[in-house]
């Protein structure tokens, strides 16, 4: 028998792992799996704190049960509706009728949508406590993290956060759960994209939350995807407020879409440039052949962006347009930008890349390089300009 997992005091991690999954809500790539987590509190009152995906653990049920014994689950506390979170909701209900849901007047709106109107709800407001004997349990609505209902659960005892999906990670918890078991080397890459794919977007609120819970003493942070962090939550903490003030390493990924590989010649052309300016960290993607999931990574991660594209009927090429369309929509901020390209009649790539480049509002560090035809020693020198510009931006 394996001891239950316990983060701190009276709580227990309760999550499961998803290794059949490719796609995350059906579109972001999952390589490494990913975990879902809930938690339940065995106090004199008990509590679980949201649930897992349905269908991921057979054995959900069975592995409250093991916990509690014989004892009730007296409250179901909803931080996110997503079904990722509820899909063992029917089930708890089933097999607890009379557990009180907490939630918010937003989450219960939700609720109503999906299952009806349930007896046993309690709303909460903002601020409002409730205690389960030993853990002092405080709900913090932070809308937008990253539903319109997202409150997160602290408890007071422990200095725990139920922080929702904001500290979440990508990838799978093998056997380690906790941050002070786990090698995070394996972790940052796929923390850095769950938060950029799935979070980025409302990097802002994700600063009105850390806003609202300044000065509160946190010891654990408890997410619902990814490494559970009770020992150094000081480092997810650090990570997440980095990337949602969008601050980024000084280095540059160059994002090119080519159909004959004359664009890709430019691409090259214009890293080798950068990197006898010093610059280190150059990355080179391929706009047909890197997942928009990674593209997206790349650019929170790095100051520099240059995006390059052949002219295709008058306009940029469609998947670099989709990658332009998924930015200005997520709002990314703050970088230094070069545009180039190449074309054979009236161009089209340059001419709606610079058109994305006023809708995005990034700093431009020069004159866009389009190239006519083949690119030769002459035509590159524009390239050279944009790539030295590039450098010193990045110094
Ligand atoms: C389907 C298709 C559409 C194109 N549309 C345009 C265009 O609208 N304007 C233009 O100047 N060139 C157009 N071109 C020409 C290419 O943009 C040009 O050959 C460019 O140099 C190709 O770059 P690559 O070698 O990186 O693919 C088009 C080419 C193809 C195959």
């Amino acid at each position: 028998m394996l001891s239950p997992l316990k983060v701190a005091g009276k709580i227990y991690w309760l999550g499961a792992n998803d290794r059949k999954k490719h796609l995350f809500e059906n579109i972001w790539p999952l390589p490494n799996g990913v975990a879902y987590n809930c938690y339940l509190i065995n106090d004199e009152k008990t509590a679980l704190v949201d649930t897992i995906e349905s269908g991921v653990a057979g054995d959900f049920i069975e592995k409250v049960e093991q916990l509690l014994g014989d004892r009730p689950l007296d409250y179901l506390i909803i931080n996110h509706m997503e079904l990722d979170h509820t899909g063992e909701v029917k089930d708890i209900l089933k097999r607890y009728p009379n557990v009180q849901i907490i939630g918010n007047s937003k989450t219960f709106k939700v609720v109503e949508a999906y299952w009806g109107a349930l007896a046993n709800l309690k709303q909460v407001e903002d601020g409002d406590e409730l205690s389960l004997g030993y853990h002092k349990l405080k709900f913090v609505m932070t809308p937008w993290v990253h539903w319109p209902e997202t409150m997160m659960t602290y408890d007071a005892t422990e200095q725990v956060l139920f922080s929702g999906d904001a500290f979440g990670s990508f990838g799978t918890l093998d056997g380690n759960v906790f941050d002070d078991e786990i090698d995070f080397t394996y972790y940052e890459e796929d923390m850095r994209r769950y938060f950029s794919n799935i979070v980025g977007k409302y990097a802002n609120m994700v600063q009105k939350a850390f806003k609202k819970l300044e000065g509160v003493p946190v010891k654990s942070v408890c997410p619902v995807h990814g490494p559970v962090w009770r020992s150094n939550p000081e480092v997810v903490l650090g990570l997440y407020d980095k990337w949602s003030k969008m601050e980024a390493e000084d280095g540059v990924v160059i994002i090119y879409a080519s159909m004959y590989g004359n664009t890709e010649q430019v691409a090259d052309r214009i890293a080798r440039k950068i990197a006898e300016q010093g610059v280190k960290k150059i990355r080179i993607h391929d706009v047909s052949k890197t997942h928009i999931s990674t593209l997206i990574n790349e650019i929170w991660r790095y100051k520099g962006v240059i995006l390059g594209s052949c002219a295709y009927n008058s306009q940029m090429f469609p998947l670099l347009e989709q990658l332009t369309r998924e930015l200005e929509h997520m709002g990314v901020k703050d970088r230094e930008l070069g545009i180039f390209g190449s074309y054979s009649w009236n161009g089209g790539g340059v001419k709606n890349l610079q058109k994305f480049q006023e809708s995005i509002g990034w700093n431009l560090v020069s004159k866009p390089a389009e190239i006519y035809g083949i690119p030769t020693e002459e035509k590159y020198a524009q390239c050279d300009e944009l790539a030295v510009a590039m450098a010193e931006r990045l110094k």
